[in-house]
Order: C-alpha cells, then structure tokens, then sequence
C-alpha cells in the first residue's frame, strides 16, 4: 500500500507501528540523504570548496585517518604529493589548508593566532602550556613557565647534565665489557659481515648481552634522566635501571604511534583517564610496566604539587627536592597567572609535557648527530679539531679535570654548525602545525611551484584564505626544501658555516633562531624544530645546551672517558624519518643506531 502521510501526527504514528526492520531500512536512507548531502555541501558550498587538492581528501576525514593510522603516519608524504600536484596552498581535509612555502611561516607563526582545538587534543594535556588553544590565555601560561627555563636558569644547571652523563657513559662502558667478554668466548662483534657472532635473527636484547648499544634508546633514556632532575629535583633514573629504560621506552613508543589515533578518535583518552584512577598494580598487569610508570609519575607529580602547597614536602622522602626548586614552585609562585590557574589539576600537566617535549625530541637529534659523526670521519675530525683548538678547556680546567661549560661551547662554530645540522635532519617534531587564522580574510601571494611561466619561473598567484581556516605547516618541508638547503639530504655541517647571517656560533643560538640578535637569523629562521613564532619551544634553552655540551662530552677531545664507539650494522635507513608519529620516526622494524665500544 503507498504510504501517504499529510502530518507529522501521521509520520509518527506510521513510525511506532513500523516493524524494526524497515525502521532500520529508514535509518541507513537518512544517514546515506545525510552523507550525500554533507559530502556536496563540502564540495561545493563549504568556504574551502575553491581550494584544490583530492576530492576525497575535502570529502572525508577518512581520507587522513586512512594515511595516518592505517599506512601509519604517512600523511605527509601524500601531503607533499597534493603540493607537487596542486601548489603551494591546498585542502588536504574538510576543513584544513596546508600550506608549503618558507615564506609564509613568519606570516602565520608570529601572529597572535589560536591553536587548533582538534590538531593538539591528542596531546591529552588541554590545560598545559602547549595544549592551550588560546593564544591570550596561552601568553600567561607560558610566561610562568618561562623563568624556570630561561638560560640564567639552565646555565646553573650544568651538573644536571654532567652527572647523567657520568650514569650514561657506565653504560656504555658496561656495553664495552660485555663485548670483551663475549670475544673472549669466541664470538665476533663487528662490521664483519659473514660469520659475525651476532646472529641477524637476534632481538635487540640479546644483542646487548654481547655489547651492542642502541642509541635512540640509550639517548632517550639520558634525556629524560635530565629533564626530571631539573623539573623535579630528582632524576628519573633510566640510564641506570636499564628494564625501567626500556619499558618507559617501549611505552613511550607506542603512545606515540597511536598519537594518530586518538587525534581522529579521542575517545581513547578516557583510557588514560581510566588507567591513572586503577591501582598501580592492576595498570603493570593490563598496560605493562611502561605504562605504569607513567601513571606513577603523574601520581608523583600530584603528589608532590599538593605537598609543596601544604609546605610539608620535606617531611615526605619521596616528594622532598634534593638539590633545588622544582618547576611546581616556579609556577605556584608565579605572579604571571592567578590563583585558579595554580590548581593541582591544571599544573601537573605543565610537569608533564616538560617530560615529554625534552625527551625523545633531545633524544632524536642526538642519535641523528651519532651517526653522521660516526658515519663520517672527516666531519668528527673537524669537530674534534675545533673542540681541542678552541680553548674552551683551560690547562688549569684539564687539569682539575673539569668540564667544558656549555656557555663556552657554544661559541665553537663546528659545534653549533653539527648540532643546527642535527635539528635540521633529525625532525624532532613533524606534526602539522595547526593555527587558525583570524576571523578576517587573510590574503597573501607567493610562487606556485607547479605552475611556470614561459620562462619556467614559477608563476605568482594570490590565496584569499576565509576567516577562521585552521591552516598548517610541515617543517619537514622546509627543512629538505633544497632552494634554502642545496642537497638537503646530504648532513653537512658546513653550510651553516657558509651562512653569511652568522647562524652559528656567534653567542646565543636562541636568540639567533628566533631573531632576537640583529642580523644573526638568515639560515635558522629556515629550522623549525622548535617550532616557531608564538609558541615556538619555551625548552629551548635547556636543549641547546645539553646538546652542545653531550655532543662535546661524547665525542669532544678532552673529555676522560676514553671511549670510542663504531656504528654496528646500521645504515642511514635506520636512523632517517619516514613516519610521522608526532616525532620523526625511521622505518617500521629496524633496530635503530646501533654501536658498539671500545
Ligand atoms: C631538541 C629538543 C627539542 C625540540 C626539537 C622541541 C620541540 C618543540 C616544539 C616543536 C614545540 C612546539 C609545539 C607546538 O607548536 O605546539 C615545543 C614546545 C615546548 N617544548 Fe620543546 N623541544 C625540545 C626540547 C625541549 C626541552 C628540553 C623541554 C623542557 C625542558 C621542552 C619543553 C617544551 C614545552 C613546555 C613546550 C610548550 C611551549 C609552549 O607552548 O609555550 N622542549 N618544543
């Protein structure tokens, strides 16, 4: 019988007496009249709909999903296929435009521009410093977090650095041992190729047994060593508890990989919600150790916040600071920010990214910079050269065995020139930068690589980009963009020493990336590892120097440790980024920077 309904009267009484599967029939007719009609709505009528790139990519987000999660973390490299494709500006999801072209950065980084909500609510740390979207209440934020990370403060904090080195430099003597012992018995470690005592099959542990070092992890584990003596007054310890290194690892790894995920489904941050309220012990079991240490470092650092403002964290071992304030003192007694932005709940988070932004970042550059140097004789040499011949250890300082201090390695040029390689190469962070432009139109012009004139100049063209587009950028792009770095992938130190602005080596290397020195940023406003403009790293001070001064004290002449490391079985593939887990990451299944020591 046709089914004819003059009210809605009519429509309800024909939906109660309906059977349950032509509800259902109805069901999937409205979700497809909804799906096709958002779809033309994003084609043709949504504010992006003149920009190019792939249909499908303006359709749908499952377009993204599919190159992030399931590929996994290979957006970029589509992203950069749609700029090939279609230039510099383009859609690359219903509602993003991402733009490639190194002149756009300071115009969309140094305004006061917002953060985009659904780009960092991965992060889970909404009320953090880096998690706030507002770029008013972000300014407040971060300058109470500044003071504890300004280089006054970090240039007091030398020993942070030397004393982790000291635990981390056991470990490789440890690796050294190992080796000898395991030659002794017969085997061989080394590049020999066939009939090597190191069966390829072997896991990456047992591979330790017999003196080989990954050092991704072992970096990894100094760093964070660092970060949490300097945050919270007392080192995390992973250099020395080498199982918690490497379930703090492993689990760090993993939440990275599903960075991804979550950011398409946040949902999944309940999770961590969930498991943070569980018994510790109940977490080990379902999560594993890794995650249970995470879990008891937010607990710590909750613990020690409510301490701290009840004024009893000394008569608490486990929350008293050994040496000096934390970084929950800087902020409880910041006049930068009121009273409610002190909440427990508010500022443990602010501990928490310090961990995670200096750690597998610092990490990352550092196992970049082992390798080409280990890689590549000529460059050590030059470096060690310039160490020895630099004066930055007095005989007197030698003699007493000092160490070189970080403000006078950094007027090394080498130095600085292998470390701003390092940030270069490494990708450190290779997460789109979201910001949302303001709620006016924003136009600006710039060359069209994919379209050239008679001449085959590439042609100028405008972009008209709608008030409030979440827009973004890749430093990735930049960073290989060869018009700005000449073989980009080569690691070549060299070119910094070329850079007529003086990059390198001149005195602060914080004020020459982000312009605070006249005339000292040609090449490194091209580095966007820190990110960049407003929200541009608040750790960078921290960071420079524990890579200039690790750098030094690893492969520098005139540090005592008297050990030398040989890349083992690892080749530029197992170092180089191809996945976007928020950091660089190199291929899936490699064993990573391994070296052995002698
Ligand atoms: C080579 C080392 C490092 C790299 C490559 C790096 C990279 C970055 C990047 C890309 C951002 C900006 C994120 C965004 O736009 O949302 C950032 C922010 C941040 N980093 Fe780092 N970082 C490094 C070291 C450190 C260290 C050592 C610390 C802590 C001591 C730290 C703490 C932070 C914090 C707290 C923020 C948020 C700043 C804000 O939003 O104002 N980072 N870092």
């Amino acid at each position: 019988m046709p089914l004819s309904l003059r009210s809605p009267t009519d429509l309800l009484h024909h939906l109660r007496s309906a059977s349950t599967s032509t509800l259902l029939a109805y069901a999937a007719l409205l979700l497809l009249a909804y799906t096709i009609s958002l779809a033309v709505y994003r084609l043709y009528f949504h504010p992006l709909s003149q920009f190019p790139g792939p249909k499908l990519a303006a359709v749908t987000w499952w377009y993204e999903f599919y190159y992030d999660a399931i590929k996994p973390g290979l957006y970029w490299r589509e992203v950069e296929r749609m700029h090939r494709e279609y230039g510099p500006v383009i859609r690359i999801s219903p509602h993003e435009l991402h733009l490639n072209s190194p002149y756009l950065w300071d115009t969309i980084y140094a305004p006061k521009n917002d953060k985009w909500g659904w780009g960092i609510a991965a992060l889970g740390l909404p009320d953090s410093a880096v998690g706030t979207v507002s770029h008013d209440l972000h300014r407040k934020r971060r300058a109470a977090l500044s003071p504890f990370l300004s280089r006054r403060a970090v240039e007091k904090f030398g020993h942070v650095i030397y004393g982790n080195f000291e635990e981390f430099v056991g470990r490789l003597r440890e690796a050294r041992d190992a080796r000898v012992r395991f030659e002794e018995r017969g085997g061989v470690v080394g590049k020999t190729g066939e009939g090597d005592g190191v069966d390829e099959n072997y896991g990456l542990d047992e591979e330790e047994t017999k003196g080989v070092v990954e050092m991704g992890r072992l970096w990894h584990c100094l760093a964070v060593d660092v970060v949490t003596e300097y945050a919270f007054a007392r080192s995390y310890g992973l250099v020395r508890n080498r199982d918690a290194g490497k379930q703090w690892h492993g689990m760090l790894q993993k939440v990275m990989q599903n960075g991804h995920t979550i950011k398409h489904f946040p949902i999944f941050l309940r999770v961590r919600d969930i498991l943070t309220a569980l018994p510790l012990a109940w977490v080990e079991r379902v999560a594993g150790e890794g995650m249970a240490m995470a879990v008891r470092l937010q607990h710590n650092m909750r613990a020690q916040i409510e301490a701290i403002k009840a004024g009893r964290e000394e008569e608490v071992d486990a929350l008293r600071y050994k040496t000096h304030p934390t970084i929950f003192h800087e902020l409880l007694q910041s006049k930068s920010i009121p009273e409610a932005e002190k909440r427990t709940e508010r500022i443990w988070q602010d501990g928490q990214s310090v961990v995670v932004g200096g750690s597998e970042t610092v990490a990352k550059v550092l196992t970049h910079i082992t390798f080409h140097l280990l890689e590549k004789p000529d460059v050590l040499a030059r470096l060690r050269r310039e160490l020895e011949e630099g004066g930055f250890m007095t005989q007197e300082m030698k003699e007493r065995r000092e160490k070189p201090r970080w403000q006078d390695l950094e007027r090394c040029r080498y130095l600085a020139a292998v470390v701003m390689e390092g940030l270069r190469v490494s990708m450190p962070a290779v997460q789109r930068m979201n910001r949302v432009l303001p709620h006016t139109e924003r136009v600006f012009t710039i060359p069209d690589h994919a379209r050239r004139d008679a001449d085959g100049r590439p042609v100028m063209r405008e972009y008209r980009i709608p008030p409030g587009t979440p827009v973004s950028m890749s430093p990735q792009f930049l960073h290989f963009d060869e018009t700005i770095f000449p073989e980009p992938y080569e690691f070549r130190p060299e070119r910094w020493l070329e850079d007529t602005g003086g990059s390198v080596g001149g005195g602060d290397p914080v004020a020459a990336m982000t312009g605070g020195e006249k005339g000292k940023r040609s090449l490194a406003k091209y580095i966007a590892s820190f990110g960049y403009g407003t929200r541009i790293c608040v750790g960078m001070n921290l960071a420079y120097a524990e890579l200039h001064t690790l750098v030094a004290l690893l492969f520098g002449p005139n540090t005592d440790h008297g050990l030398q490391l040989e890349l083992y079985k690892t080749s530029i593939e197992d170092v180089e980024f191809v996945h976007d887990f928020i950091v660089g990451t190199p291929r899936l299944g490699t064993k990573g920077c391994r070296v052995i020591v002698r």
